[in-house]
Order: structure tokens, then C-alpha cells, then sequence
């Protein structure tokens, strides 16, 4: 089970989600976020982190020569798409750099789900004129549905008291945790890192435990650095 750490905006949290086994780290670069993070403090921070660690930048709406620039910048290995960007948008960048977040509402929306261009689909829920960061659970139901076609982040609320139970529930590939582990927006608290990395890594060894001799479920890694 890989786990990506979001939100980042100093470097004890990210050296501490790192040193904890955080296989990614996000770098929010949407103005209107509280963990909106500088293109110039996000490359301070990342060429301080391990090189094994996964960069993620994540990006709202914004122009395609602006998120080129900024992944070039700072060294971004792979770019989460969390707006209202099209398909056609994704188009302009390799697919196998690209997680596109979506918040379907029902089992309708889920076909639509095929068009995304991408490495992986990151389930998030939206809330209002939110995009992201709301500490609202999404829906684990059509989770389920969506990790049998695509590989998915499961990602919406997520934190240490409720992570093992999502992870034995909808078996994502990945999981993305952000506001669940901080004491106030953008600020990260080492301890709550530590209790959700150690929740994950407990549910998925007990869960690769149980599941019968055959039953593979790829070697995919969702986190690993893409070629363009
Ligand atoms: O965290 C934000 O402020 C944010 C703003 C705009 C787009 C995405 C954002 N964060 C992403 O939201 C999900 C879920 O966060 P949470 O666990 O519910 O707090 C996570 O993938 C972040 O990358």
C-alpha cells in the first residue's frame, strides 16, 4: 500500500513524513489554499528530501504553461490535477506524469470517469467552492467500484482513526492523507504523520496476510517517477 503525504509547506513535516515511509509528498500550488506553498520555498524543500520520495505537485486551474514551468522549477515528478481542468487540458501533458482527482456522486457519473488521460484517479470529495482539503470522507461505495478499473488514491478525510478501516474497506492501491494529520491548516504534526503511516502499514500487512495464494494484485506503483 503506497502513501502519499499532502499539503506540505515545511520542511520538519516533510522530513518526517519521509523518514516514516511516506512514499510521496504534495506541494499545493493553488493560491487560494491555507497550504498553498511558493514555487521557490516548494524547490527549497524538495531538494532536501530523500531522493526516493515522490514529488507531487498539486494544481488547481491553473495555465498549462504555468504548471510546466513550476514541475520544471522544482523538480515535480508527477502532477495531481484537482479542478475543473478537461480532458483535453490533460492532453498537453504525458499521461504517465498525470493523477486526476474526481468526486463522482453517483454511480451515473462513473463511465464519465474513462476520458481521464492519466496514470491514476485520486477519489476526493469537493464541498462547495472547495476543491480540496475539506476533511470530508468521499464515497468509499463507489471507491470500490472505481479501484476494479483504474488505479486509485483513495483520498477525503483521511486520518489515523479511520484509515485502516477505508484501507479494508475499499483496497485502494494508494491512499492520500492531508488535513487528517496537522493541528491547524499547513501545519503538519509529526505524531499524527506517524500514527497514520504505522496504521497503514499495520492494515495492509494483515490484509496481504489474508488474501488467498493467487490473488495478486499487480505490481503497479503508483508513486514511482514517470518517463515523459
Ligand atoms: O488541501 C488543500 O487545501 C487543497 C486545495 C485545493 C485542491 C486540493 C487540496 N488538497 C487535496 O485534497 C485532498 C483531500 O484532503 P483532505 O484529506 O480531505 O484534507 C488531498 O488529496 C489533497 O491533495
Amino acid at each position: 500500500m503506497e502513501i502519499k503525504i499532502c499539503g506540505m509547506t515545511r520542511l520538519g513535516d516533510a522530513l518526517a513524513a519521509a523518514e516514516n515511509g511516506a512514499n510521496a509528498l504534495g506541494f499545493i500550488f493553488y493560491p487560494r489554499s491555507p497550504r498553498y506553498v511558493s514555487p521557490e520555498k516548494a524547490r527549497e524543500l524538495i531538494r532536501r528530501l530523500p531522493p526516493e520520495v515522490i514529488r507531487v505537485g498539486v494544481f488547481v486551474n491553473e495555465p498549462v504553461e504555468r504548471v510546466k514551468e513550476i514541475r520544471a522549477f522544482c523538480g515535480l515528478d508527477l502532477l495531481q490535477l484537482h479542478g475543473d481542468e478537461s480532458p483535453d487540458y490533460c492532453r498537453q501533458f504525458p499521461s504517465s506524469v498525470l493523477i486526476r482527482a474526481v468526486s463522482p456522486e453517483s454511480e451515473e457519473d462513473l463511465p464519465s470517469l474513462e476520458t481521464w488521460p492519466c496514470r491514476a484517479l485520486l477519489l476526493d470529495r469537493r464541498e462547495g467552492a472547495l476543491y480540496g482539503g475539506t476533511g470530508r470522507l468521499s464515497n468509499w461505495e463507489l471507491a470500490v467500484r472505481i479501484r476494479k478499473r483504474f488505479p486509485l488514491i483513495l483520498s477525503g478525510g483521511l486520518n489515523p482513526g479511520n484509515i485502516g478501516e477505508a484501507i479494508r474497506r475499499v483496497v485502494p492501491h494508494a491512499v492520500d492523507v492531508n488535513s487528517g494529520v496537522e493541528s491547524s491548516p499547513g501545519i503538519k504534526d509529526p505524531d499524527k504523520i506517524r500514527a497514520v503511516i504505522g496504521e497503514v502499514l499495520r492494515t495492509s500487512a494483515a490484509g496481504e496476510e489474508k488474501r488467498p495464494a493467487g490473488d495478486e494484485r499487480g505490481n503497479y506503483r503508483i508513486f514511482s517517477r514517470a518517463r515523459d
